[in-house]
């Protein structure tokens, strides 16, 4: 992963984390975070978007739902109180399983 790209979610995350307990009417990062049944749905929404373009639309596009899908992804997790380091954790915790080696071990 890029540096730009890890530096700029870094700073998303924190302006995501700020506009806790901020005025929905004006932030559309507090809307999200005030309703996570919302935040979920806008999520599926942008999960299918990303499909969409990147089956059809371009690498533009692709790149652009992808942004979407990121920040509203990120507004989840804050919406839902997971924190990334429990994602993390996930993540790290399958470093080295491949994927079809976990999923013949479920049989
Ligand atoms: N990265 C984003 C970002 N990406 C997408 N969006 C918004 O996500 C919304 C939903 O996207 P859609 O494509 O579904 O748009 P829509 O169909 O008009 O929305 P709906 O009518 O379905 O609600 C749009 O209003 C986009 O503007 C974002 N809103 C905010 N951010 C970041 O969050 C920061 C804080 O934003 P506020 O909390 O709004 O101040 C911003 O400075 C940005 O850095």
């Amino acid at each position: 992963m890029s540096q730009r790209l890890t530096d700029v979610l870094h700073r998303l995350a924190a302006t995501i984390e700020a506009r806790k307990g901020g005025d929905p009417s004006v932030s559309y990062t507090a809307k999200l975070l005030n309703d996570p049944a919302l935040a979920a749905k806008k999520l599926g929404e942008e999960a299918v978007e990303t499909v969409i373009a990147a089956v059809a639309q371009g690498p533009d596009a692709l790149a652009a739902e992808s942004a979407d899908l990121l920040y509203h992804w990120l507004a989840l997790m804050a919406a839902s109180g997971v924190s990334l380091d429990a994602v993390a954790e996930k993540l790290e915790a399958r470093e080295g399983t491949s994927g079809i080696a976990e999923k013949a071990s479920r049989a």
